[in-house]
């Protein structure tokens, strides 16, 4: 790794030499494998972008210059050519690197929220502000993928970068054709024009020219090349689309081609102006587990079987594999649920229902607001839509939610996976703000099931219920074994009834578990701990506040952000039924949490056994001195 090594910073990938460059290129491929598949990451996207970000480095000064990485899971290499070669190999651990761009890691850095489609509005504010401050020497370039280019906030920024024609803003479109899958819909079918138009203009040029000069026959001949290039305009149409916005098209550019990548992108420095580099890569490049994966080139990297190169199957379902199966089992009984997912259709357990009825899916793209606003429309056409995302994307959608969903008593599900504390991803990826967000809907449902049996059971009163939203929600990985049930109170799951009646703990979802092993260690301290679980959370069941009023004290357990959260909410029907046991509520921090495994940020906020048992043990009252 010696020209690795050698690099401290891009001013040092600048003064490397151009023939150097393949052999770095390989060094950090080798690097990227070595320390994903040890770590975990997007190794599939890193690989794939390897000569682009080499040839960024090289043509502008970050970070002068600002380069932009949308969604960011792609920066890898752009972390190493900025001087983070060393403590790479802690990628997306606690304390270490994180997976996406951080500014308190390095000045290079900008954006650090990995939801997709952001970076050309960035791009747009600080060209602005560049322009407004006279820092008009610094270019403002942004790299988006084609996946995010199928988010509506690029096009709401593309219609304003393109606007300024005197504002230079560089958009590079990395196009390696994939978001998880094959990217869909109409701009996926516009850069696969361009990509098709580009070597056909090369051929027609290099055509044109030489047929000219030929005697005699060469004009007609070229006027027959020309009427047939005329005949075919709509495959060069495309780049209609980005000029006729006034926005300068440049490409397609073999983005494995780093002197080619540098000229279009020199060009593009040099237009003064808003302009696309259109960059043809693949996804996965350089590795062939990778590079042959089809399901999604290891936009993900997970283990794969040495020998058939497949995906080592979960030894326990997870999660979302629970889902997935009981969804494909209520599509065949139920012929108007469909699905919809924002291009995250294997994530999101969606293939059983896709292979049996896959008129009945809808991939959309990286486009939650259209998702759900769709899915509105679905359900006034008489159909019921089962909206799948992950919890934390449901945030950009909140809108579309309350006012196109829940406005009109649509009968729409939504299934949020990855809900509560994910981890490996940073901040911006925990799905810890849907308990608090959706609190405020009104006619909208909650279920947070605590083990497979319960989410099967919610999907399948979700689904039944027409007359307004429904939200399933659940965590990250594997559920527990069921987890036995003692009693029923109206509804109420009562998992362990204490005696004496101490303390009520209402659990939701995956943390009843927690609930349960904190009630056996209460007992060995003499106190009585009763454990329930709603499983419908929103609205509050009107049981626990019966229970509440023969306990000495509440406390509510979600993973999920303690302010204005289910703990919140029951705490206020509570009060609203005038009862005057004390409510403790434990959850989530208000604050972003830095990325570690799920347990490790569990811990950091408290929401262990031993932890959650102490907190217990100095809230609890005194008895009350029996009359
Ligand atoms: C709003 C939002 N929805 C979904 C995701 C999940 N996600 C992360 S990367 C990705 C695919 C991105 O595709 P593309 O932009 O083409 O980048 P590539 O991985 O191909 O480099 C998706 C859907 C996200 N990060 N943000
Ligand atoms: C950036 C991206 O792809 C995210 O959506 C994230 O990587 C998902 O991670 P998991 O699917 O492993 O939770
Ligand atoms: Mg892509």
């Amino acid at each position: 790794m010696a020209l690795l090594n050698s690099i401290r910073g891009p001013a040092d990938v600048r003064r490397m030499p151009e023939a150097e460059l393949p052999a770095l290129a390989e060094e950090i491929r080798e690097l990227l494998v070595r320390t994903v598949s040890r770590t975990g990451g997007h190794l599939g996207p890193n690989l794939g972008v390897v000569e682009l970000t080499i040839a960024l480095h090289r043509v502008f000064n970050s970070p002068h210059d600002r380069i932009l990485w949308d969604t960011g899971h792609q920066a890898y290499v752009h972390k190493l050519l900025t001087g983070r070669v060393e403590g790479f190999e802690r990628l997306r651990q606690r304390g270490g690197l994180s997976g996406y761009p951080s500014r308190a890691e390095s000045e290079h850095d900008v954006i650090e929220n990995s939801h997709a489609s952001t970076a050309l509005c960035y791009a747009d504010g600080l060209a602005k502000a560049y322009a407004l401050t006279g820092q008009t020497d610094r270019a403002v370039v942004a790299v988006i993928g084609d996946g995010a280019l199928t988010g509506g906030m690029a096009w709401e920024a593309v219609n304003n970068i393109a606007a300024a024609k005197d504002r230079p803003v560089i958009i590079v479109v990395n196009d390696n054709g994939r978001s998880y899958a094959p990217t869909v819909g109409g701009i996926a079918d516009l850069l696969s024009g361009l990509r098709t138009a580009g070597p056909y203009e090369r051929f027609l040029a290099w055509g044109k020219n030489t047929v000219r000069q030929t005697p005699v026959v060469g004009q007609p001949v070229y006027d027959l090349v020309h009427a047939v290039k005329a005949g075919l305009k709509d495959l060069i149409a495309p780049q209609a689309l980005f000029s006729g916005m006034g926005l300068k098209y440049l490409g397609p550019v073999d983005g494995h081609d780093v002197a080619a990548v540098e000229a279009a992108l020199r060009r593009a420095r040099g237009f003064g102006g808003p302009v696309l580099v259109h960059c043809v890569t693949e996804k996965g490049r350089g590795w062939a587990p990778a590079e042959t994966d089809e399901q999604d080139k290891m936009h993900s990297y997970r283990r794969t079987d040495p020998v058939t190169g497949g995906r080592i199957p979960a030894t326990t379902p997870t999660w979302t594999e629970v889902f997935g199966a009981e969804l494909g089992a209520l599509a065949a009984e139920r012929p108007e649920l469909v699905a919809i997912t924002a291009a995250m259709l294997e994530p999101t357990g969606l293939e059983q229902m896709q292979a049996k009825f896959p008129e009945r899916v809808f991939d959309v793209g990286i486009a939650e607001q259209h998702a759900v606003t769709s899915a509105a429309g679905l359900a006034m056409g008489g159909v019921h839509p089962v909206v799948c995302l992950y919890a934390t994307f449901l945030n950009r959608a909140f809108d579309q939610l309350l006012l196109d969903v829940a406005l009109h008593s649509c009968g729409v599900t939504f299934v949020l996976d990855r809900a509560g504390v994910t981890g490996d991803d940073g901040p911006s990826h925990n799905g810890m703000w849907d308990l608090s967000i959706l609190q405020v809907v009104p006619g909208l449902r909650i279920a947070a099931p605590r083990d497979a049996a319960t989410l099967r059971r919610a999907l399948r009163e979700a689904v039944e219920v027409t007359d307004g939203p429904t939200v399933i929600r659940f965590p990250k990985g594997t559920p527990s074994a069921d987890l036995a049930v003692a009693s029923q109170v109206d509804g109420l799951d009562v998992l362990v009834a204490g005696e004496p009646e101490d303390v009520l703990m209402v659990c939701v979802g995956a943390l009843a578990g927690l609930g349960r092993q904190v009630a056996d260690e209460l007992a060995e301290a003499g106190l009585g701990v009763t454990v329930v679980d709603p499983v419908w959370v929103r609205p509050v069941n009107p049981a626990i506040a019966g229970l509440a009023r023969r306990h000495r004290v509440v406390v509510t357990l979600e993973d999920g952000g303690r302010a204005g959260g289910v703990g919140a909410a029951i705490a206020q029907e509570l009060r609203d039924a005038r009862v005057t046991t004390p409510v403790h509520t434990m959850g989530l921090p208000q604050r972003f949490l830095e990325h570690g495994k799920r347990a490790e940020v569990l811990a950091d906020c408290g929401l262990t056994t031993p932890e959650i048992t102490r907190r217990i043990k100095e809230v609890v009252p005194a008895r009350r001195r029996s009359r």
